[in-house]
């Protein structure tokens, strides 16, 4: 069985990706897998890291308004296209998969144009537009929000899976996770993490957190994002603070962080919350403003609504609002508990077997 994956620029892209492959490897260990990205993209380090093969092309981004860039993006999108021919050409694969991003067009399209079986997956209720544009070659269409269906036309390739993630969010235990992650006793830990690019916003809430509070009963596991890093180090005066708390650009064993930890505090991608539900984790929720249709806030409010967490709006966030909502979940068990029952009850954890087996009946 040969399969390419294509799916890029941010981890919501392409950690469905990689859960694809590892449950392609799981069941099938001769298989083999090959990934299509950009240079660019964070799936340069992420997908290497998590041993499979990765062949790049050229592609570059439409900007939504007339402009030389946009001329520029039409030779890449050519070039792009060449070069993803010929990849297939020599790899022959029975399948190619798409999970987001630009790079997923020029792949999917060429595949597509070759006779190859497509298939594409959507994270988010309102789809990215490459996958708007590839529903009508592509041969199925998986979503992982029934709401997702009235964006496309093509009823009769449309199957809902939800949202794969790596199957050490089930696999691996507290125990394991807490043995790497907690360092200081018995204090709380909280995650904060703004997606796979950080979040401005949320760093500046937690940095002014840190330096204007002298107490505290919870350590912290934050992850800036890599962007963000060098500037939240240099903002930082009290130089304690880094001997307190662990502060990293990425982390790259995600599943591990997340099982660690009390609390969750983070930016509301489709991704992130498939993983906190099926850890099973509470969560402070803060939507990025500004995403297509707000597609954010709509995913936190969802998690909001039947208690599995708090949802703070951007333009709502302080110091103050985080800390006092952080304090309220970790000084009251009884909502701590209730919280991860909401969570788990969420969570779709068979996602990925799904996909799995539509794989296998678009080559049989
Ligand atoms: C601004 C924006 O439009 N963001 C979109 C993007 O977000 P983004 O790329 O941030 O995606 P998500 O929040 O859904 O997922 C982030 C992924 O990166 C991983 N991770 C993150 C940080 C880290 O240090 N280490 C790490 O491994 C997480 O475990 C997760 O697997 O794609 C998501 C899925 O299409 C969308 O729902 C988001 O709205």
């Amino acid at each position: 069985m040969k399969i390419v994956i294509s799916g890029g620029g941010t981890g919501g892209h392409i950690y469905p990706a990689i859960a694809i492959a590892n449950k392609i490897k799981e069941n099938n260990s001769s298989a083999e897998i090959l990934f299509i990205g950009t240079r660019e993209g964070l799936e340069s380090d992420v997908v290497p890291q998590a041993g499979f093969k990765m062949e790049y092309i050229t592609i570059s981004y439409l900007k939504r308004k007339l402009s030389f860039h946009n001329v520029k993006t039409g030779f890449k999108l050519m070039k792009g296209l060449w070069e993803a021919r010929r990849i297939l050409r020599v790899f022959k694969p029975d399948i190619v998969i798409g999970t987001g991003g630009f790079v997923c067009g020029p792949v999917l399209y060429a595949a597509t144009r070759m006779g190859l079986k497509t298939m594409i997956h959507e994270q988010n209720v309102f789809p990215g537009l490459t996958n708007r544009i590839l529903s009508r070659y592509v041969d199925r269409i998986l979503l992982s929000f029934e709401d997702a269906k009235k964006y496309f036309k093509y009823d009769n390739k449309i199957i809902v899976t939800g949202n794969p993630i790596r199957d050490d969010f089930t696999r691996v235990t507290e125990a394991e996770a807490k043995a790497i992650y907690r360092s200081e006793g018995n204090k709380a830990l909280v995650l904060i993490v703004g997606g796979s690019g950080g979040s401005s916003k949320l760093n500046n809430a937690v940095l002014s957190i840190l330096e204007n509070t002298n107490n505290f009963d919870f350590q912290l596991l934050w992850a800036t994002g890599k962007n963000h890093y060098s500037r939240v180090i240099e903002a930082i005066q009290n130089k304690n603070i880094l001997n307190n708390h662990k502060i990293i650009p990425y982390i790259n064993n995600m599943p591990h962080a997340i099982k660690a930890c009390d609390l969750i505090v983070c930016s509301a991608g489709a991704i992130t919350i498939a993983e906190v539900t099926a850890a099973a984790k509470p969560s402070i929720l803060i939507p990025k403003a500004h995403t297509a249709e707000n597609h954010q806030e709509y995913n936190a409010e969802a998690l909001d609504k039947i208690g599995a967490a708090v949802m703070i709006k951007e333009n709502e966030l302080s110091a103050e609002t985080l800390l006092n909502h952080i304090n309220n979940i970790l000084n009251n068990k009884k909502l701590l508990e209730s919280m991860k029952k909401a969570s788990f009850t969420s969570a779709k954890i068979d996602a990925v077997e799904q996909i799995y087996r539509e794989i296998l009946k678009l080559i049989n």
